[in-house]
């Protein structure tokens, strides 16, 4: 989508179609030369068995500028972490993958559960968390880049763009977020994104005011998208969530600790599809009904951190505008989605809106039931300060599993 439209919180950087992938990939190479740049793929299993990863996997045997791809392997037994050993050599890049599950790293994360510092639940959180712990404990990579391993229309090209702007030395940026139109089977999709997310910033903005951090989210073209690069010295003092609101909680922790101009967003696909996920109207622990719950308690946090005061008559208010609003932005989706011939059922997202509107009380009420739940996991400065030993035992732990099974 061609314009250059800056909204002058955060740095926008645009794909104007100007320049070719191979230009770029020449620039990447000559800065890997002095900086050294990871990728990290948390992973489940299942994810393996379907059609976006060997896609992912082809396209990344012909990146030439990163030094190590770190796959976080989630919800695999022994013979499904061989199979992914193998599955894998299909790389060209030195890589490691990490059997989350095995006893080994079961017995480093008991390890961590006796000092109280463990994450409190699995999940993508928790898999990107030890990734990251283990590129720590490499110490030769100066950046780092995330994504999905459920993409279906994954190129190479966006590996580059997303990790370009904090790899390019002369450039401000400490973090990028990747952004695109989440477009799909001839629909527009991103429920989560365009449902919920930014209607709730709308609607929190009127009931709760001006806050900088609302204004920061906002400035964001795809908020919840999971790819994103940053450089590798912010790492060890990055507070995650563990659940859905990771996302969010990358956003926010770069939001506290770094100045606005130290991050920016990127373009990085004309279109994106993934795995969709069910709605779960049924069931609040599962899919996009716990999702969207997960999102809203971040949010809430974070404001909650940030001084605002939250109550049961502010979170009615909130749900009320917050329907009024998701309203108001179905009816530009709509004209939006008819206009390039996509379609969109209106009956489906005002369901989905309905849910999302329960979802925002639910995260309220768990708000105002538990106002010093911490579901972050703390960061490896921390978990360093306490047990010096334990990236060291991380590495090992990976290493005796390779060593055994592969
Ligand atoms: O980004 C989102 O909004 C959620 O991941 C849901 O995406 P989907 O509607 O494309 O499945």
């Amino acid at each position: 989508m061609v314009d250059f439209h800056q909204n002058g919180n955060i740095a926008t950087l645009h794909n104007l179609r100007t320049r070719s992938l191979d230009q770029m990939t020449a620039e990447l190479e000559s800065y890997a030369l002095s900086r050294k740049m990871s990728l990290v793929l948390p992973c489940l299993y299942s994810e393996l068995e379907t059609d976006a990863m060997p896609r992912i996997l082809a396209e990344l045997s012909k990146v030439t500028y990163l030094h190590r791809i770190i796959i976080g392997l989630d919800r695999a037994d022994e013979n499904q972490f061989r199979h992914a050993c193998s599955f894998f050599k299909g790389l060209n890049q030195k890589h490691v993958v990490i059997w989350n599950d095995s006893p080994r790293m079961l017995q480093v994360g008991g390890r961590l559960q006796s000092m109280g510092l463990a994450p409190t639940e699995p999940g993508k959180g928790k898999n990107v968390w030890s990734s990251i712990g283990y590129l720590i404990g490499c110490q030769d990579s100066a950046v780092m880049a995330i994504h999905d391993c459920d993409i279906l229309t994954y190129s190479n090209e966006m590996l580059a763009r997303l990790i370009y702007p904090v790899a390019n030395p002369t450039f401000p940026y400490q973090v990028a977020k990747g952004y695109y139109a989440r477009i799909g089977n001839n629909k527009l999709n991103g429920r989560v994104t365009r449902l919920l997310v930014s209607p709730l910033l709308i609607a929190l903005k009127k009931v709760v005011g001006e806050r900088d951090y609302i204004d920061y989210l906002r400035s964001f073209r795809y908020p919840l998208s999971g790819e994103f690069a940053m450089r590798t010295s912010i790492l060890p003092d990055m507070r995650i969530p563990s659940d859905w609101g990771l996302e969010i909680g990358v956003l926010s922790e770069a939001w506290r600790n770094l100045a606005p101009r130290a991050v920016c967003q990127v373009e990085i696909a004309d279109a994106y599809d993934h795995k969709h996920q069910d709605l779960s109207p049924q069931d609040a622990h599962a899919g996009l009904n716990r999702m969207s719950t997960d999102i809203c308690k971040a949010i809430f946090r974070k404001l909650a951190a940030d001084g605002t005061v939250f109550t049961n008559n502010i979170f009615r208010t909130l749900k009320a505008t917050y329907y009024r609003s998701a309203l108001d932005l179905l009816e530009a989706y709509h004209s939006d989605a008819q206009m390039n011939g996509l379609t969109l059922d209106r009956h489906a997202e005002e369901i989905t809106i309905e849910l999302f509107s329960e979802s925002i009380m639910r995260a309220g009420q768990t708000f105002l039931d538990n106002p010093h739940e911490t579901p972050f996991i703390p960061t490896w400065n921390r978990v360093h300060a306490a047990d010096q030993d334990l990236i060291r035992d991380l590495h090992t732990a990976a290493a005796a599993d390779l060593e055994e099974f592969q």
